[in-house]
């Protein structure tokens, strides 16, 4: 852990990004990274287990004391070299996978005390965190009688009062099951909607990082496999970076036109729309859809027989091979959207699909992230 070898960091103004460099080795495992991250939204740090994300978490919070790091927070020179500015003096929130609450004090006082050390926090923030997680019914509660959903809020909560300018959450949600899941998941959008402040966010969750990044680093033993803006990250057809079992790709919509007859409703995207099964959504409401390669297909003219209803006409832009040698990916261009369709080698070269060609997808499905 950061601590004996302090100096005052010195401040480069302007630099809204965050720059770590870390280099840390352990007996079966070394971290070696080198990233630049944005200074606003969530980033998503994504892998498998034993990839690297806590460890890389820890050395941006200082817990960590890497051989070789380098780490500037917007300007400020939090570690380099020698130098390395400790954890309680990082204007961080760092929220862990289980919300470790004092079982002897109510979810007000368990607030009240992660602030006693901090001379930066307010009691208007603290009121603004407690807001924004909805935690007054629960302020006079024990920890003992809140769910695991509630628990993590309050977590949240605690983190949000000190007055962070960098968030670190590890897997807030991994140990919730699949229903209290679904009820934090909204305080979180809620958070990213609301604060301008970074946050770094692990999970190895497909659908929280379909939902909630707006950025992504994909960790393998150690190393950066790659990383960017999700939407074009993901739109990429060399990405390692696979959110289910098939190359697919997020895009914003938008609920734009309820079909009560029929029970479905239409979502827009920039470029083109599809019906979906209706669900309890207003108009207008913005959301997140994932479509999965494996859901779309690619005819040269537009089906007319067809069950599947949501036919898109774009142009095919780039085409790979996939994993296997016999089956291609095809990324095809819908208005200013991407879709990647997957498809064998054979069924292209019979279809003689080639770049530039104007061609129609067929989506047999999309996964609503709401
Ligand atoms: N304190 C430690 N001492 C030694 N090795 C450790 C320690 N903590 C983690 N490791 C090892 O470092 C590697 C990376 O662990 P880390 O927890 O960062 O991975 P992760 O991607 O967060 O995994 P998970 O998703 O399972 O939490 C693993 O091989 C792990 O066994």
């Amino acid at each position: 852990m950061c601590g004996a070898r302090n100096q005052t960091g010195v401040t480069d103004m302007g630099m809204g990004e965050i720059q770590a460099r870390f280099h840390l080795a352990r007996p079966s495992f070394t971290l070696d990274v080198d990233l630049t991250l944005p200074g606003r939204g969530i980033t998503v740090l994504f892998g498998p287990s034993g990839s690297g994300k806590t460890t890389l978490l820890r050395c941006i919070a200082g817990l960590e004391q890497p051989r070789e790091g380098y780490l500037r927070f917007q300007g400020e020179r939090w570690q380099e070299d020698a130098y390395c500015l400790p954890t309680h003096r990082r204007p961080i929130g760092y929220v862990f996978q289980e919300a470790s609450l004092f079982p002897h004090l109510t979810v007000l006082e368990n607030l009240r005390f992660g602030l006693r050390r901090n001379t930066q926090a307010r009691p208007a923030d603290l009121e603004a965190a407690i807001a924004l997680l909805e935690l007054t019914p629960l302020l006079g509660r024990n920890p003992a009688n809140l769910s695991g959903g509630e628990r993590q809020r309050v977590a949240m909560a605690r983190a949000l009062a000190v007055r962070p300018r960098l968030l670190l959450m590890d897997e807030p949600l991994a140990a919730l099951d699949y229903a209290r899941k679904q009820e934090i998941l909204p305080y979180l959008e809620r958070l990213h909607d609301n604060l301008d402040i970074p946050l770094l966010y692990v999970s190895h969750a497909h659908d929280e990082v379909a939902r909630l990044a707006d950025h992504i680093v994909m960790l393998q033993a150690g190393r950066v496999l790659a990383q960017g803006p999700l939407l074009e990250t993901l739109a990429q057809l060399d990405t390692p970076i696979r959110l289910g079992e098939d190359s697919g790709v997020v895009l914003q919509a938008q609920v734009s036109e309820l079909d009560q007859e029929w029970h479905l409703m239409r979502l827009a995207f920039d470029g083109g729309s599809v019906w979906t099964r209706q669900r309890d959504l207003p108009l207008g409401r913005q959301l997140r859809v994932h479509i999965q390669a494996r859901d779309v297909s690619v005819a040269i003219r537009p089906q007319t027989d067809s069950s599947i209803q949501n036919q898109l006409q774009g142009v095919v832009d780039a085409m790979a091979i996939d994993t296997h040698p016999g089956v291609m990916l095809i990324r095809v261009k819908v208005g200013a959207s991407v879709l990647i369709a997957r498809l064998t080698k054979r069924s292209a070269s019979t279809l003689g699909i080639t770049v530039g060609q104007s061609v129609w997808l067929q989506v047999k499905s999309v996964a609503l992230m709401e």
